[in-house]
């Protein structure tokens, strides 16, 4: 666990930036610092590894003051992603994920054969392991930026807007990679972002920040999106939040209808589309499975064209059609 407490950052020309913070980061999760420009997440962050010194309170880590070891010693223990990777230019993509292990004296060949595996693990192509960073893309220089923080296998990693600068499907991709890869590796991640959409996607848990660094509300995304503390967090989660808390509630439970004649299926039982009058069939649009969110199920029936959505097992059978009267029904509180 990472421990604020009554944690201030003034900088020299009186900004204070970060104003009393308390805040408790769980291990093994990714927790992410959201909230507006210049409300301090930039800061907090770097205070954890020393690269920003705090002007009062105590950072700790698993109980012990940040303090104890010297600066150098416990950044290495720390990885740190950053906006436009950080990459060193004069070095290949592999030499940059083994700086840190050559730096801890291990042998050259293994370091080499810990940053292809960690390059692999990423999802980058290995073929590009002997390129320099400017001859890859800003999505790629992002794998890259991650395989060398985990490349001396903190514990924890710092990520500072990691995947803002890159276009949004790309940036949708990493997200995915990044939850991929935490559900091997397990690392206290925290990570700092400006979009709320991003916060609510990768966080186990969300510390919302206002301006001067001060907490407004620290809960999971399911919490923060059914109960915002104020105006202030409700005002930044944005107008949409009930629709955004779909994700959180699975379909499991939901009242489903049986398949209906006029949806045809193929032999498999796999939903082909709806008939309409004659021969004419519609396609059926999304579907949707019992394990999905209500969001996936909510899709699925606004994008049939008779307003059933249905429902398909793993194998892809079609088991049941809710529709948009009993859906929302089901949506009531
Ligand atoms: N070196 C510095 N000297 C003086 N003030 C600073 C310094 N660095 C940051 N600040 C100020 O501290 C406040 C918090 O900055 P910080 O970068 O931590 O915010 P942030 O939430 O990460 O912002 P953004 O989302 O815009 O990156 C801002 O008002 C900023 O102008």
């Amino acid at each position: 666990m990472i421990e604020f407490e009554d944690v201030t950052k003034r900088y020299p020309d009186g900004t204070v930036a970060v104003d009393n913070l308390s805040l408790r980061i769980p291990s093994n999760e990714i927790t992410v610092f959201v909230g507006p420009s210049g409300c301090g997440k930039t800061t907090s962050l770097r205070m954890i590894n020393r690269t920003i010194e705090r002007t009062s309170g105590t950072i700790s880590i698993d109980g012990e003051d940040i303090n104890s070891k010297d600066a150098v010693t416990l950044r290495r223990g720390i990885g740190y992603v950053i906006q436009n990777a950080g990459l060193f230019p004069h070095k290949t993509v592999v030499e940059n994920v083994a700086t840190v292990p050559k730096l801890l004296g291990w042998d050259k060949r293994k370091a080499h054969s810990t940053a292809m595996e960690l390059l692999e693990r990423v999802g980058l192509d290995l073929k590009l392991a002997e390129r320099y960073p400017a001859q890859l893309s800003g999505g790629q220089q992002q794998r890259v930026g991650v395989a060398r923080a985990l490349a001396a296998d903190p514990l924890i990693m710092l990520m500072d807007e990691p995947f803002s600068a890159v276009d949004p499907v790309v940036r949708d991709q990493l997200q995915e990679e990044l939850l991929r890869l935490q559900r091997d590796i397990g690392k206290t991640i925290v990570f700092v972002t400006h979009d709320i959409d991003e916060a609510i996607k990768l966080g186990d848990n969300i510390a919302v920040l206002r301006v001067g660094g001060k907490l407004a509300q620290f809960a999971p995304p399911s919490e923060l999106l059914a109960n915002p503390v104020d105006d202030f967090v409700e005002g930044f989660i944005g107008k949409d939040r009930g629709y955004r808390a779909l994700t959180f509630v699975t379909a499991d439970e939901l009242p489903l209808a049986d398949v209906p004649a006029e949806l045809t299926v193929a032999a498999d039982g796999s939903p082909v589309g709806w008939a309409n009058g004659a021969a004419k069939l519609e396609l059926v649009g999304a579907t949707f499975q019992r394990g999905d969110s209500l969001r996936a199920a909510l899709d699925a029936v606004l994008t049939s064209p008779v307003g059933k959505g249905v429902c398909v097992d793993e194998t892809g059978k079609a088991v049941g059609v809710i529709d948009y009267g009993a859906l929302t029904e089901a949506l009531r509180p």
